[in-house]
């Protein structure tokens, strides 16, 4: 892209030299008549007869502008579809240009051709519009405080799904191909779902702990209880009480030691608590209403600690269970990271202009003075998630996420090029069988409700073996744009056309009942350093919710007419 962005900004200098050179140039020359007639109203044949009378050298420049103006356009255009902001706006043409011989392929990903779809339909009664809405200003500072509108009451229950819902409850439906019943779902289904606790034989016991002098026998921390309950399908039973425990600890008990954590692009620290508790902190950078900017990518996005308390919240509520539970806290900088540290983190510390007390660690993003966390003046705020079991209690497999996108401002993803590759994802193990694919739907959801498009990896826990849930890890980069509704994220769900009973379930409670944001608000306001979502970010969920609505609707329309669709497809 610099590499473009210089080309274009020397195509640019350069006709508007030969610009400069060319107007003095008609300023040296004596006026003609035909000079004071010129009018940008003038008649064509007027402009012919004025060309003609140019000199060839005049003609040539003129020609050599006119093609550095028709340059630098072309160079533009290229740079908003190296944006993506094309993707949103124009549905053909870098597939037009990547599938130039495939005539059978449309050329369209199905996102694509559901947002077109959806944008094609009118303002109409279930509230759908054109989501990329411009924010009110930058900052628009108290806006966390201010009482949410209500939203206008829905007057499309998609009663269409929900008849799916209610028919699949009753045992009929079954072998639908977009909505998954429960008893296709192992994650409903379950016939073993066993802890780490009882697949290692580790009981949560009072553990021997060797002091210098004596031997202690200390109880096993809540870490360590919720650790061993992690079970086969879910991080954490619904309701379990351990959660809001291990909130309480991580956010209230003293800090004995701070690390930096090696690996990962941006600064994160290790937080060491008695009792072997740990937990990882990412800080806080910018205030909640400070939004993506306009150009960065998601890969060069700063992480939000704000994000992270948040997703768990809404993870949590939607019921998937499958993101460690993390918690907000104010830290003195100075006796609990400062003094409890050592190592080369110590040299970055200073103190800034403005006599906050800053530092930026070591790391390949933004970890240098111009980009370091600074205290107010030596007070900092932060994220904290509890530590996953080592990898000697339970490893993790790491996998490559199908929908993966490139990281590269110019490269596309395959998914982004070839219209049938869900068929290819879904042909492969362990894609083929089992609660995987649900998983990826599911996760496709969520991440398209809190915004996050950098799901380059997932984790599992390899005692499970294929057959467990995916943990929804590191959500530092999601709520970022509150007035931008990224359809990509949904690309798996636009694609493969599937989704769990459940979760399709879930989505018509909150755009029926009590809405998302609501909810989400309501939990929030247990953290401690609430609020924690800018409100622009709450209300783009329940818009977000009836976008996956309408997503699964198209799916199953298209499942049940399936000819129809195709004539469609043609049109
Ligand atoms: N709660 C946790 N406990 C222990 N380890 C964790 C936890 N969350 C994440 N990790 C591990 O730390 C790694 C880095 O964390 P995370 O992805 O949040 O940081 P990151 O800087 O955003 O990384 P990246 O730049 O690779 O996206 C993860 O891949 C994961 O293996
Ligand atoms: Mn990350």
């Amino acid at each position: 892209l610099h590499f473009c962005c210089s080309v274009s900004g020397w195509a640019r200098a350069r006709w508007r030299r030969r610009r400069r050179g060319a107007s003095a140039r008609d300023h040296k020359r004596s006026p003609t008549p035909e000079d004071h007639a010129r009018s940008p109203i003038a008649p064509r044949s007027k402009t012919a007869r004025i060309m003609l009378n140019m000199k060839l050298k005049e003609r040539l420049a003129l020609a050599v502008s006119a093609f550095l103006v028709l340059f630098t356009l072309m160079l533009i255009v290229d740079i908003q579809m190296d944006y993506g902001n094309f993707a949103n706006r124009v549905p053909l043409p870098l597939h037009a240009r990547v599938h130039s011989g495939d005539v059978e392929d449309k050329g369209r990903s199905a996102y694509i051709e559901f947002r077109k779809r959806f944008l094609q339909k009118s303002n109409g009664s279930n509230g759908s519009r054109e989501y990329e809405q411009s924010a009110p200003g930058e900052t628009s500072g108290g806006g966390t405080d201010a009482e949410p509108r209500t939203p206008a009451t829905p007057t499309d229950r998609y009663e269409d799904l929900q008849k799916i819902i209610f028919s699949q409850l009753q045992g009929k439906n079954e072998d639908h191909t977009v909505v998954i019943p429960p008893h296709r779902d192992l994650n409903i289904l379950r016939p073993e779902n066993p802890t780490i606790g009882e697949m290692e034989d580790l009981e949560p016991r009072l553990l021997d702990r060797e002091d210098t002098s004596e031997f202690m026998r200390i109880n096993a921390s809540n870490l360590e209880r919720f650790q061993l309950k992690i079970s086969q399908h879910e991080l954490y039973e619904d309701g379990e009480p351990l959660v809001d425990e291990l909130l309480k600890d991580m956010a209230t008990n003293s800090i004995l030691h701070v690390e930096q954590k090696e690996g990962g692009t941006q600064l994160k620290l290790i937080i060491d608590y008695p009792n072997g508790v740990q937990a990882l902190f990412k800080p806080m950078r910018f205030a909640r209403d400070v939004q993506t900017l306009p150009n960065h990518f998601y890969f060069s996005d700063y992480e939000r600690h704000n994000a992270e308390i948040a997703a768990f919240h809404l993870d949590r509520i939607l019921g998937f269970r499958r993101a460690m539970p993390v918690v907000g806290r104010v830290l003195n900088m100075t006796t609990e990271i400062y003094d409890v540290t050592e190592g080369d983190i110590l040299k970055t510390f200073f103190v800034s202009p403005a006599n906050n007390f800053c530092f930026h660690g070591k790391c390949s993003y933004y970890c240098d003075t111009s980009h370091a966390i600074c205290g107010n003046p030596d007070m900092l705020e932060g994220s904290f998630a509890a530590f996953l079991p080592s990898s000697d209690i339970a490893e993790r497999k790491v996998w490559r996420h199908p929908w993966r996108r490139s990281y590269h401002k110019r490269r596309k993803a395959q998914w982004e090029l070839q219209s049938d590759y869900c068929d290819t994802v879904r042909t492969t193990p362990p894609y083929d069988s089992g609660r995987r694919m649900l998983d990826v739907m599911d996760m496709s959801i969520f991440d398209f409700l809190s915004g996050n498009m950098d799901r380059h990896h997932y984790e599992t826990f390899k005692m499970f073996g294929n057959e467990t849930f995916t943990l929804h890890l590191d959500h530092g980069r999601a709520f970022g744009k509150a007035f931008h509704d990224e359809l990509s994220i949904l690309a798996p769900l636009l694609q493969c056309c599937l989704v769990r009973h459940t979760t399709l379930a879930m989505l018509l409670k909150f755009h029926n009942g009590v809405p998302l944001s609501k909810v989400l608000r309501e939990s929030l306001k247990l953290d401690p350093v609430n609020p924690i979502l800018w409100e622009p970010h709450l209300l783009a969920l329940d818009r977000r919710v009836l976008i996956v609505l309408d997503a699964i609707r198209n799916c199953v329309n298209k499942a049940e007419t399936p000819l129809q669709n195709e004539v469609n497809d043609f049109v």
